[in-house]
């Protein structure tokens, strides 16, 4: 068993840090968010993420896993140190690295011992290289260290299950003895193991991200085209999926990805590309037609109520960027109730966990307790994140509640033909002919 640190206590980096505990080996996770580091050392998560907690108090309880502020205490005896800081998207579209900057001198600062860094966090091609020349810069000369990529591919929502059933573990390192040494860690998760080198391991986290928004933007053109011609974007969906090369997964149609991963990502391998003098037009479309998704879906809304959404009251059902996280960051409802503010209408929405989160991002949004407060006295209700609890609601009770039956569903989570039976002017995306006459 090992000691590692973990530098970093976000959504990678206390999954990191609580489930390498709880594989056996001895882990301290430095946090410098003051508040952060209370919550944690007191027991609690600071995230939304199912599962963790539970693992969390288990393997603190053991005293195998500690958090701290502390550096020194933390590296003393650690051969593995893990960089999970955040990398957020930068004014001019490329990552913002400071965080990365800051832990790798902490880093060399406080190397006492032969250690490998391994970088967990999203980072250009080429960091890798700059990592290592910061930690050089600041570590004592006769100290060893190497530094290994080890791009990270969990999904918020699912990322216990995601760390302990990965599809791959992709190492990158000038040094292949490090890389293997990382492998090793890994064993217990017996997932296929790609090593190759730091920057093509770099790429790999990108060039996936890119694919998967790729193939989220592809299904939301189709979707579009799909509503003028009467077609059904999630039957083309499965049917398309259906073809072992093609794959059912990441073809929902919707209102776009959100989250903070890959509108950012996107956006920094075509900051990346650009900056390389190559001329990225499909990320750029990929980009576009996932503005155009948040912009339709408001368009769709004025379709259904008329131009002027003045004092209309809109009821919002979900807010997180997708289902089981708290995580608002660039999620699409934020967008959306802006453009709905600022034409005017008042938005009335509920969430069942990330209410105190959307808050600092939309303070003027009345929230609610349940889904049918939101309802009562709605001209439309619109499905944004597709929470499980949206999929059992009492639509009687719901109809009864609105002044107007109407449901905008950027999700496709229900069936047209039943909302249309329980009475509901009802429009999903991608579902046929959006622009029926209002309330037929
Ligand atoms: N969120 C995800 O699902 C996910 C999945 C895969 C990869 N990633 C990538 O992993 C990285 C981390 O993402 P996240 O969402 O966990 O980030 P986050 O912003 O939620 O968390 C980063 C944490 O690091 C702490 N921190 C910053 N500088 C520090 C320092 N010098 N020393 C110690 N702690 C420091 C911050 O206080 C914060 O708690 C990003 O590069 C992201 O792109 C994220
Ligand atoms: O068919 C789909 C699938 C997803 N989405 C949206 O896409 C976004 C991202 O979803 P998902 O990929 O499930 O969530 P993330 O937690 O952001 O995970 C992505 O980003 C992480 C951070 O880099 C990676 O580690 C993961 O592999 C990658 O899936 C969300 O807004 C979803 O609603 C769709 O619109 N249609």
């Amino acid at each position: 068993m090992r000691n590692i640190c973990v530098v970093g206590t976000g959504y990678v980096g206390l999954t990191t840090g609580v489930c390498f505990s709880d594989l056996g080996n001895t882990v301290n996770c430095i946090e410098i968010n003051p508040e952060k580091l209370e919550l944690l050392r007191s027991g609690k998560s600071p995230i939304y993420e199912p599962g963790l907690s539970e693992l969390q108090e288990r393997n603190m309880r053991s005293g195998r896993l500690r958090f701290t502020d502390d550096y020194a205490f933390a590296m003393a005896e650690a051969s593995l140190i893990f960089i999970t800081v955040g990398t957020p998207m930068g004014d001019d579209g490329a990552a913002d690295l400071s965080q990365v900057k800051a832990a790798a001198r902490s880093i060399g600062q406080h190397l006492t011992r032969r250690a490998i860094i391994i970088d967990k966090s999203t980072v250009p091609v080429g960091t890798g290289d700059m990592v290592g020349t910061i930690i050089a810069e600041h570590a004592r000369p006769d100290i060893e260290f190497a530094v290994v990529s080890n791009p990270e591919f969990l999904r918020e929502g699912s990322a216990v299950s995601d760390f302990f059933h990965p599809d791959r573990i992709v190492l990158g390192s000038t040094n292949r003895a490090a890389a293997e040494e990382v492998a090793e860690l890994h064993e217990p998760l017996g997932a296929q193991v790609i090593i190759t080198d730091l920057r093509t391991a770099e790429m790999i986290k990108y060039a996936s991200n890119a694919f998967l928004a790729t193939r989220i933007s592809f299904i939301n053109e189709i979707a579009q085209i799909c509503e003028r011609l009467g077609a059904d974007v999630k039957e083309v969906a499965r049917g398309m999926g259906a073809d072992k090369r093609i794959g059912p997964h990441f073809l929902d149609a919707g209102i776009g990805y959100g989250g903070s991963c890959f509108p950012k990502d996107v956006l920094a391998l075509h900051h990346m590309a650009a900056s390389a003098g190559c001329h990225p037009q499909l990320l750029q479309a990929v980009m576009d037609i996932n503005q155009d998704a948040r912009n339709r879906f408001v368009t769709k809304l004025r379709k259904l109520l008329g131009e002027d959404l003045n004092g209309r009251m809109i009821g919002v059902l979900g807010l997180s960027f997708k289902p089981n996280t708290d995580d608002m960051r660039e999620a699409p409802s934020v967008d959306i109730i802006r453009a709905l503010q600022h034409a005017g209408a008042r938005v009335k929405a509920y969430d069942p966990v990330a209410i105190e989160r959307a808050a600092e991002y939309i303070p003027e949004v009345t929230f609610c307790a349940t889904a049918y407060d939101v309802a009562k006295e709605a001209d439309a209700l619109l499905l944004i994140t597709e929470w499980n609890e949206f999929k059992q609601l009492n639509w009687e009770k719901i109809k009864s509640f609105m002044r107007t039956p109407n449901i905008l569903d950027g999700r496709n989570l229900y069936d047209p033909e039943e909302m249309r039976e329980r009475g509901f002017t009802y429009w999903g995306v991608g579902r046929g002919n959006y622009q029926p006459t209002v309330g037929e």
